[in-house]
């Protein structure tokens, strides 16, 4: 997507053909800085501290972990510890995982002198796959932002909710629930988006905010705890998020706080959409609430809150009293039950066993 005029995506690999360039997201949304990983050590960290994050960026960074690790030594046993090295950062996103495993398939079969080279092409294969599948979720969730515009009074507004940032930032392009949203805004849709702040880390006012804002995509962004209200007052037509995970079964894992959003969406009648692309379906687990690895994080998120002062300073500032305990579960689970509709890169689904199952058969076989 743009950022004043220049398409970018949220990594690429450097002009040296070797190392590997991202958007540091943790310096977002007061300052624009791109940060250089050099090594698999630099792409575990990047991962870790958020300087890249959302489920589908964590996927692609790490496969770019795998292809530094590969050209610095390709031998077995360094690719296992790069894998287990990786795949430690973060628990919950399965798309860490899943290009984990799709790296390891490549390169395994192949003399290590092979490896280097294979291991950037799939790293970039990965990447590219990645943008088609956010574009694919983008057409299959246009068409229910047209039906909401067609059932309203011509030039009337649809106003979409929705939480974290799933955007472009949080994949390599597009996003999964932006997607359809910059969509619509480039067929001419009037869109506008309520963006939840999203405490503790802030990802919907400091990332979503900044990206909606950066291609012109008219937003509001409000406290976590307006959208309830907003819903009771017919001020939401849709919500749409993202997810970290998805069970076999359509259970929604995504960022703390989308499980009231959902159950809000389902008290008030409001259709509650999940962008899901299909590396980030774990097909193997079912129950999400019982089986989905929930992050827990450093009470400081939770505690302090960044920003930036009238003098410019990014600083930080605690709010709580000293000596507060803090809990920090970064990630819930909203059942099945409370989705209306999957927008995978193959249509909108059921969250169901069965459509999932249906619309990815060649995954339920590889995960049997
Ligand atoms: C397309 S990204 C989907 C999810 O990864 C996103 O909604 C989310 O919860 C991100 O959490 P984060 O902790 O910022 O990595």
């Amino acid at each position: 997507m743009q950022v004043d005029g220049t398409p970018y995506r949220t990594i690429w690999l450097g002009d040296d053909g070797e190392t590997v360039e991202i958007i540091d997201q943790t310096k977002l949304p007061h300052r624009f800085e791109i940060a250089r990983l050099e090594t698999m050590e630099d792409a575990a960290t990047a991962i870790k501290d958020m300087l890249v994050r959302g489920a589908p960026l964590i996927g692609a960074t790490a496969a770019y972990g795998m292809a530094l690790a590969a050209r610095s030594d390709p031998s077995n046993h360094a690719l296992s510890t790069a894998y287990n090295q990786l795949h430690a950062t973060r628990p919950t996103a399965i798309n860490l995982r899943w290009a984990l495993d799709e790296m390891m398939q490549a390169l395994s079969p192949l003399s290590p002198s092979e490896r280097p080279a294979r291991a950037y092409e799939r790293a970039a294969e990965i990447a590219d796959e990645d943008v088609e599948i956010n574009r694919g979720i983008g057409r299959a969730g246009l068409p229910i932002i047209e039906a909401i515009c067609a059932g309203k009074r011509p030039g009337e507004t649809v106003n979409i909710l929705t939480h974290c940032n799933a955007g472009w930032l949080a994949t390599v392009d597009w996003g999964t629930a932006t997607a359809p949203i910059y969509m619509a805004h480039e067929a001419g849709i009037p869109v506008h988006v309520w963006v939840d702040e999203t405490r503790p880390r802030n990802q919907g006012a400091s990332l979503t905010a900044w990206e909606l804002g950066h291609h012109g995509v008219p937003h509001t962004v409000i406290a976590d705890n307006t959208g309830g209200h907003l819903m009771q007052h017919g001020l939401v037509d849709m919500v749409i998020v993202g997810t970290d995970r998805t069970t076999a079964s359509g259970d929604v894992c995504n960022k703390i706080g989308t499980y009231l959003k959902a159950l809000a969406a389902r008290d008030n009648a409001v259709p509650f959409y999940v962008g899901l692309p299909s590396p980030t379906i774990d097909f193997r687990v079912h129950d999400g609430v019982k089986e989905i690895p929930i992050e827990e994080r450093s009470g400081d998120e939770v505690a302090k809150i960044t920003g930036r002062t009238a003098a410019g300073e990014i600083e930080t500032v605690t709010i709580i009293p000293d000596g507060s305990p803090v809990a920090n579960y970064a990630f819930d689970v909203t059942p099945a039950r409370l989705v209306t509709g999957l927008v995978t890169e193959r249509g909108v689904i059921e969250p169901t066993a069965e459509a999932i199952a249906a619309a990815f058969p060649e995954r339920v076989r590889v995960a049997a």
